[in-house]
């Protein structure tokens, strides 16, 4: 598209995919009625200035999600130093890589070297990918202390991505966590397709809430619900979320999201605003992953976001991410990160784009 720049490009595209996929962005329930008055609300709920939480959380994805679909295999030390590099920003929690079978992902066959290989800072988590309990003792052994197990809300997806179903899934899932559990190994669940998937096209927020519950209830602490192929709307985000809460605690609700038509942070500042819903302050923590690099649908041209913190000291109405530590060191190496990353490694634009919230 010659010299179009790349938000229009977006823009053109998601035009596109809504003419094609006409399941998009359909018609929802009517919208919920305001929020009460101040002088009706419980005592020690309020709702955040326009609905924002004052904490959260970033789960870092780039080294798994981002490079599982580079088609050449990056070598496992640029992998190691990547995650290494991330770890000095103040992120606290960085997903390592997958322990799943290399004939299906070969871009992931170093899963022990890279999780063997990693310096793991003090603070900082570094879950990684067990589809089963082969993979989840492969992990392990290799030094993890973090797993996800990772499911699907479309039974076309989960039996493509995990060759088994949904029932089948879950049933593996539950012998990872018992296991897990018997060591103390925190593992999060993540729900595949929750605003559409490749394959069945429209993914009802019911059956979104049905899996999220289950894997909440066999013992996942969190929730992480994927908009795999980035087909979502702040409209269907709300839908699906408005169901998902009914079933778990917001407290265990993420999101995952891709940007695949440039909705991703649309998408994310919807989930960040669960409309109507109170919000207790300080308690309340509503995690983002933020996806980085080219993935499943990316169309490779657009960046990927990154959010950064703001600077200055947190102040009501300001977004604030206490856990982030120095806010301006953390832009510096990422913007490091992103000049060794597109420059030196990739060669191309790829990575970054940065993104500062304010309000
Ligand atoms: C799940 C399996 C392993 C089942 O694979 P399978 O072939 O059905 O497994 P199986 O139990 O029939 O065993 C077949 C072979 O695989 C081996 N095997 C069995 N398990 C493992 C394991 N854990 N690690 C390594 N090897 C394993 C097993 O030992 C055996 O080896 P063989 O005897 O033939 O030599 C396979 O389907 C697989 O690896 N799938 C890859 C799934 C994947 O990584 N997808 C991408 C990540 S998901 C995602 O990106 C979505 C997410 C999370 O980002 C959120 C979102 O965006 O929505």
């Amino acid at each position: 598209m010659g010299n179009v720049p790349s938000a229009l490009k977006h823009c053109l595209s998601y035009q596109h995919l809504l003419k094609e996929q006409l399941w998009i962005g359909e018609a929802g329930p009517p919208p919920p009625p305001p929020p009460p008055p101040a002088a009706l609300r419980q005592p020690g709920q309020e709702l955040l200035a326009r609905g924002f939480p004052e904490f959260v959380k970033i789960v870092e994805v780039g080294p798994r999600d981002g490079l599982q679909n580079e088609k050449t295999i990056v070598p496992t030390e640029v992998k190691i130093e990547l995650i290494d590099r991330l770890s000095k920003t103040g992120l606290p929690v960085i997903e390592v890589t997958s322990f799943v079978s290399s004939k299906w992902v070969p871009q992931m066959a170093d899963h022990t070297e890279v999780m063997r290989g990693i310096e793991q800072y003090p603070g900082v988590r570094y879950p990684v990918l067990t589809p089963n309990l082969h993979g989840f003792y492969s992990a392990i052994a290799a030094g993890a202390t973090e797993v996800s197990v990772f499911g699907a809300a479309s039974e076309s997806f989960s039996k493509i991505n995990i060759n088994c179903s949904i029932e089948e899934s879950m049933e593996r899932f539950e012998d990872v966590v018992k296991s897990a559990r018997s060591m103390g190994i925190p593992v999060r669940g993540y729900v595949s397709c929750a605003l559409g998937c490749p394959y069945e096209g429209n993914i009802s927020p019911a059956k979104v809430a049905e899996v999220s519950k289950r894997l909440y209830s066999m013992g996942c602490y969190e929730i992480s619900l994927g908009d795999t192929i980035g087909v979502g709307t702040p409209g269907s985000m709300r839908r699906m979320l408005e169901s998902v809460m009914m079933e778990i605690p917001v407290s265990a609700i993420a999101v995952h999201c891709h940007d695949t038509y440039g909705q991703a942070l649309a998408n994310i500042l919807t989930a960040m605003q669960p409309t109507g819903m109170k919000i207790i302050r300080r308690c309340h923590s509503f995690s983002l992953t933020i996806l980085r690099g080219a993935s499943s649908g990316d169309t490779g041209e657009g960046p990927s976001l990154l959010l950064l913190p703001t600077s200055g000291t947190p102040s009501p109405g300001k977004l604030a991410w206490p856990h982030l530590g120095c806010p301006s060191a953390s832009k510096d190496i990422s913007l490091q990160i992103n000049d060794w990353l597109t420059k030196g490694i990739f060669k191309r634009d790829y990575f970054i784009l940065l993104f500062h919230l304010s309000f």
